[in-house]
């Protein structure tokens, strides 16, 4: 449908906590985290909402967080998604153009062929000079690296007759061989042997790189590996501002979201401290958003901690995220007349397992006016009682209609 924006109406701010869903916990007591964790603020607002499960995509589809995202902004992912490295490469600042391909990559370590983490121990050491010693030519193709958050990488491709039908070199489990990346289609051939090449001689590089080396003897681990995955070239996304009528601004810590916003021509809302992980500077964020809901229509947040505490299979820690999210959310109390907030994740991630679930993510509506269903808890349970569903694709429409921007479907 679409909507297009009229008069001053209130603005938007959608917040998304990272991989917010989880399942029970044994570590808490057969509890999620959100269910466990003190959240005054949170419940709060819950208890003046439109409550409910949003399912990221559609129901049972386990979405990353570059789908969910495309799909809760209201982007069809099955039309628009070319892969998660294009939005990777432009969240740290490279400039992808057509014709490139585009991976995220992971410092890792390895041991022979074996992947013995993937995320290098989260490494809390800059890997910049690492990426400038392992960005080179290989034949008539420029291969650049640029470091992200922790152990988070980015590799852009620059040549001719590239692809990205080849195959993940991360093979997403501890304990298991790297792949070779190889081609999925003939298109793939010539990007596939230039990345074997690439791989040796980035391989030998980081072997006896000084930074490697240096954390071996502090008995850490080294990053000695450069996974990668998600190949893609650039998507072409109509502009937010185009598709909404909406001018729009986005708080985001990492990387791969900030590429995404930066790409639909959101602008940056610049707060200090935030990390993209479980040190970041919550209160600035919010701060920054109350500031801005008089300046921007749509307010994009991305809160990446809750994700982060997940993967590590952490539960312990996502309830303490939830907490220190729930103290910062303060300020948004009072606005609720100036602005619609949305509150919910871009998928669950399960602390129990470490990985994306399918499951719904809870989700709501705070603001004034709204015909409320309230929930007595914004947590998986509470919020599943109130009877309310919707999909990701639907989110937007659905804050347009609330805010009163969307036209009449029919006379
Ligand atoms: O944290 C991220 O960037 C991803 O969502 C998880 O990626 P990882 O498993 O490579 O850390
Ligand atoms: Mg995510």
């Amino acid at each position: 449908m679409g909507g297009r924006h009229v008069s001053k109406r209130k603005s938007v701010v959608l917040i998304i906590m990272d991989g917010l869903g989880d399942r029970p916990s044994a570590k808490l007591h057969n509890k999620t985290p959100m269910e466990s964790a003190y959240m005054p603020n949170l419940n709060r607002m819950a208890r003046n909402s439109i409550c409910g499960l949003m399912h990221p995509f559609r129901e049972g589809v386990v979405c990353g967080s570059d789908t969910s995202h495309l799909s809760i902004l209201g982007y069809d992912p099955e039309k628009y998604y070319t892969g998660r490295g294009p939005f990777e490469a432009l969240g740290l600042g490279m400039k992808v153009e057509p014709g490139d391909i585009a991976f995220r990559a992971n410092y890792a370590t390895r041991d022979g062929k074996i992947i013995t983490d993937r995320r290098a121990g989260r490494i809390d050491k800059s890997t910049e000079q690492l990426s400038k010693d392992i960005s080179f030519k290989i034949d008539d193709v420029t291969i650049q690296v640029a470091s992200g958050v922790e152990h988070r990488a980015a590799l852009l491709m620059k040549g001719q007759g590239l692809s990205d039908k080849v195959r993940d070199t991360d093979p997403h489990e501890v304990g298991r061989e790297y792949n070779e990346p190889e081609f999925i289609e003939e298109e793939g051939r010539k990007t596939s042997y230039i990345l074997k090449n690439y791989m040796k001689r980035m391989r030998s590089i980081l072997d006896s790189h000084p930074f490697n080396l240096d954390l071996i003897s502090k008995g850490k681990l080294p990053a000695n590996e450069l996974l990668i995955r998600g190949a893609g070239s650039a998507p072409k996304l109509e502009p937010f501002e185009k598709k909404y009528g909406m001018k729009a601004g986005y708080v985001i810590g990492i990387p791969m979201i900030k590429g995404l916003a930066e790409m639909i021509g959101m602008e940056k809302i610049a707060v200090d401290g935030i990390t993209g992980s479980t040190n970041t500077n919550y209160m600035g964020k919010i701060k920054a958003v109350a500031e801005g809901v008089d300046n921007y229509e749509f307010i994009l947040v991305n809160i990446k901690a809750t994700d982060v505490a997940a993967h590590d299979k952490n539960p312990l820690l996502k309830k303490e995220v939830m907490e220190r999210i729930d103290e910062a959310m303060e300020p948004l109390l009072g606005l609720r007349d100036r602005a619609l907030f949305i509150l919910t994740g871009d998928h669950s991630t399960s602390s129990v397992n470490g990985e994306h679930t399918g499951d719904p993510v809870p989700i709501m509506f705070y603001g004034d006016g709204l015909n409320k269903r309230e929930s007595e808890a914004f947590n998986e349970k509470s919020c599943s009682k109130t009877g309310f569903s919707l999909r990701g694709l639907n989110v937007m429409d659905y804050a347009l209609q609330l805010t009163d921007r969307l036209e009449k479907y029919g006379a």
